[in-house]
């Protein structure tokens, strides 16, 4: 059984816990708090455990230059990446309000911290949980600050490949036992052939002793259920309220209608993938007791016969008799009575024959 942990104050992941499903509102609030409050009550609505966003702390996460470069995209805010950038970034004392409205309407709130100083900030402000985002998962003294910080974690592992995702459960493990790793693949949107849902279960093998996730970018929310029925014990998913709205992040995005029809949709699964443990059901009894086959008489078998198996028959008999996979059992027993032709044979009639039927 992989790991389980506590995510979140009393709510575990992992193991035989419910998925964990993360409505990513990221930057999608377009830089107003208003938006971003509808989305985190529309989050919750929906049914989703948790509103993430993501914080920077601007001139940590990116260079002067990176900051001064033209950003020209139709999905820009600003002429240069940092002014697009800092019309999306809220405030601490935003965060703070947003944290209280998430807290009202009763759904978990974190965010990802992309620097350093964003995860120092998010822990004062007392998130359950950290994730790290893809960018991040190579950034090896960030791991290893947040790892030590002590609160569990969720490490996205997108633009990168094995080997260094070894070397990152390494890295969280000697600080942080507390932590899942998802598949993801860092393309807006992304191609169904790009997913490489397989990557779960190679995490599961690679990581015996956590529990894996998914965080998708594609459209749609058929592959993000086909990852919990692949074991993805959290599922992150960026949400909208429109598709059209400017932004790199809208079009791979669920609207609330998709939203809750994914958490529909992992909740049927999850109930659908049971316990693993074949056998008959007490809600197949119907079925059995309409079509299930027994052991008929093919001729005449007078008292006293031995049986052979040419003496019998499968069918579905009235009343049932022998269950039908009992048939190479009854060779060479005697019958206590008569058997007419095409009549069933009942357990009490061959001699030695004790078995419970299966339901
Ligand atoms: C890799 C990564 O951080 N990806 C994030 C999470 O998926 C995205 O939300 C980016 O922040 C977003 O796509 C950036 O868009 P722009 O560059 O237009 O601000
Ligand atoms: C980029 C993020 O996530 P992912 O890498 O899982 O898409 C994020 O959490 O901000």
């Amino acid at each position: 059984m992989p790991l389980e942990f506590e995510l979140c104050p009393g709510r575990m992941i992992g193991g035989n816990h419910p998925c964990f499903i993360i409505a990513e509102i990221g930057q999608n609030h377009q830089g107003d708090i208003e938006i971003a409050k509808k989305m985190i009550k529309m989050a919750k609505d929906c049914g989703s455990d948790c509103a993430k966003f993501q914080k920077s702390e601007l001139d940590h996460k990116f260079n002067k230059k990176a900051l001064e470069r033209p950003y020209n995209s139709v999905h820009s805010w600003g002429k240069t990446y940092g002014d697009h950038k800092r019309h999306l970034e809220f405030s601490h004392e935003q965060y703070k309000e947003l944290q209280k409205y998430a807290d009202e309407v009763d759904i978990f709130f974190t965010a990802s911290g992309m620097d350093e100083m964003a995860v120092e900030f998010l822990h004062e402000l007392n998130v359950p949980f950290f994730k790290v985002a893809s960018a991040d998962n190579s950034n090896f003294p960030y791991l290893k600050k947040t790892a030590k910080k002590g609160r569990p974690m969720i490490v996205s592992s997108g633009m990168q490949n094995m080997e260094t995702m070894r070397q990152v459960y390494k890295t969280v493990k000697e600080h942080n036992p507390n932590f899942t790793i998802l598949q993801c693949t860092s393309a807006y949107p992304l191609e169904a052939e790009d997913v490489n849902l397989r990557v779960l279960t190679e995490y599961q093998k690679e990581f015996p002793d956590i529990p894996i996730g998914y965080s998708g970018h594609e459209s749609g929310i058929v592959i993000s259920v086909a990852a919990v029925a692949m074991g993805a014990k959290v599922v992150e998913r960026h949400v909208t309220l429109d598709k059209t709205w400017k932004g790199n992040d809208h079009e791979a995005s669920l609207v609330p209608s998709e939203l809750a029809e994914l958490v529909r949709s992992i909740r049927l699964v999850e109930r659908a993938l049971g316990n693993g443990v074949k056998q008959m059901l007490p809600c197949e009894k119907p079925c059995h007791d309409k079509l299930g086959k027994s052991l008929v008489a093919k001729v005449k078998i007078p008292k006293g016969t031995v049986l052979t198996q040419d003496m019998l028959a499968v069918k579905v008999a009235e009343p049932m008799g022998i269950d039908a996979e009992d048939i190479f059992k009854m060779v060479g027993k005697k019958v206590k009575k008569d058997v007419e032709e095409d009549e069933s044979i009942l357990p009490e009639v061959v001699e030695g024959y004790c078995k419970k039927r299966k339901c």
